[in-house]
């Protein structure tokens, strides 16, 4: 990048650090993408002088509401709750709804204008937007967690629509939470409409969906390790997480003859040097999805799985790594160290999980690194897929679903290396970043000046 450029760029940070003060997690997230397209940018006059960059930082709206409700012992509780409609040039605003203690309006803007790129890329009619609240469902009961979603949904019901803005799942909100949520929504309105994704099966979800985010993570890594003459084949992998994105990304590793050696959870993590075996990924499906235990267990459940407390699975050698929990979870130190021990793959399934100085050391090493926006697409393009199956009121099989998943996912890395050709070799932080922001930009820039 010349001097100028780079001069340019630091100027726009500068502005937006200004305009958006304490939002470190969307600072990165605009670094990134800016990073990554600002040359492009300032080659296309036209959307230079439409200030699409601008424009495209601010989301179109940011709700804010308040959400109260009663423990089972009577304690009244109030939590805070956001939905950040960031952008709807390319269709209604789509994006899950997180709820953890960490959930700030950073956070969800971060994840917000992420999704913008990542939903383009998917080449489904779909916006970005992200909401969420700082609720913690862990050690709750069903019921406590029925009345916050009811509570949630009482306000949020106004904001949202099938065709204005169709909220899913992320990090806390899983089967259970759609279930009472889209409920209540039922309730409030009196009429059933796709407007959330992510539902039970019996009523209007799609096939695959709950493993959509996690099969698309490694049928793009297939498509990225081939497209380097490599395979996924016999290779070690190191997955963090355990939640709905990791272990269906670790399931559908291990069909593809991957040995999968790590889990994890924000505990610790388990290792199972010779690779997990089905009994014992289903063990861990059960442990997460209906048990909401600790990954602990499966040290104690299973003789060749050790514990390790307190760190992250990134000193395990491996030669495949995929992020599957939460944002920030690779610095450079574990760049380093992953690099120091032969990994020829970063392959992100959860979003935003390299700081800035692991995504440049990852890129100076040269290590193929599939940013999420591409690589944990899967998940969103099979919301989208719902939405069209309960628009034509018809529901497609899970052959029918995952033959679609896996076509998405082969045209996503198509976008990402037509767009990524850096130095000779395939970038695709930039090629995935360019590759979504161009639809976004002609878009606007088409609406003319709103
Ligand atoms: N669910 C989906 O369809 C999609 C999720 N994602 C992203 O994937 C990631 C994981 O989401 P889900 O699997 O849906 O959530 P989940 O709630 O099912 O699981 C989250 C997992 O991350 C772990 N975790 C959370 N915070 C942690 C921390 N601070 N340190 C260590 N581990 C931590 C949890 O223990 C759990 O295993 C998130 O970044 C999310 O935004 C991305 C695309 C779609
Ligand atoms: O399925 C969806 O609408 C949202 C998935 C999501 O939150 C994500 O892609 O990060």
């Amino acid at each position: 990048m010349s001097v100028s450029i780079k001069k340019e760029l630091a100027h726009f940070m500068d502005g937006l650090r200004k305009r958006n003060p304490h939002e470190e997690e969307f600072h990165q997230s605009v670094e990134e993408v800016a990073e990554s397209v600002f040359p492009w940018y300032l080659d296309h006059k036209q959307y230079r002088d439409a200030q699409i960059l601008e424009r495209v930082t601010e989301p179109d709206r940011v709700i804010i509401f308040r959400v109260t409700w009663e423990m089972d012992d009577g304690t009244i509780r109030a939590n805070r709750a956001w939905r950040v409609q960031f952008n709807h040039s390319l269709g209604p605003y789509k994006g899950g709804l997180r709820f953890d203690p960490s959930v700030t309006l950073s956070v969800l803007k971060f994840l917000g204008f992420e999704q913008i790129f990542k939903n383009s890329l998917t080449g489904l009619p779909m916006g970005g937007g992200k909401g969420g609240a700082n609720f913690n469902p862990k050690g709750k009961t069903d019921r406590e967690v029925m009345r916050f979603c009811q509570s949630m949904m009482t306000e949020l019901h106004r904001h949202i629509g099938e065709d204005v803005d169709v909220p899913a799942g992320d990090i806390g909100v899983g089967a259970r939470e759609i279930s009472y949520l889209f409920g209540q929504y039922m309730r409030l309105e009196n009429r059933w409409s796709g407007v959330m994704t992510g539902k039970g099966a019996s009523f209007g979800g799609s096939a695959i969906r709950t493993e959509a985010t996690g099969y698309g993570c490694v049928y793009f890594c297939e498509h990225m390790l081939n497209e380097h003459g490599e395979d996924l084949e016999g290779k070690t992998v190191a997955i963090s997480g355990s939640g709905n994105v990791a272990l269906y990304a670790a399931q559908k590793a291990m069909q593809k003859g991957a040995k999968v050696i790590t889990l994890s959870d924000s505990s610790g993590f388990v290792h199972a040097p010779e690779g997990l075996n089905p009994e014992q990924w289903e063990f861990a499906r059960v442990l997460k999805e209906q048990r909401r235990g600790r990954l602990s267990e499966m040290a104690e459940q299973f003789r060749d799985i050790s514990h390790h407390t307190g760190i992250r699975p990134w000193q395990v050698p491996c030669q495949v790594a995929m992020p599957c929990a939460t944002q920030n979870e690779i610095d450079e130190s574990d760049a380093d160290q992953l690099i120091r021990q032969g990994v020829i793959a970063v392959c992100e399934g959860a979003n935003m999980p390299a700081t800035v100085p692991a995504v440049h050391l990852l890129r100076d090493k040269k290590i193929l690194h599939a940013p999420g926006k591409a690589s944990n697409a899967g998940g969103v393009a099979v919301s989208g897929l719902e939405q069209t199956q309960n628009a034509m009121r018809i529901s497609w099989s899970r052959e029918e679903v995952d033959e679609r998943l896996q076509k998405i996912m082969r045209q996503i890395h198509q976008r990402c290396v037509a767009h990524g050709k850096v130095n000779g070799r395939i970038d695709y932080v930039v090629g995935a970043n360019i590759g979504g922001f161009q639809k976004v930009a002609e878009a606007m820039l088409a609406y003319g000046v709103l």
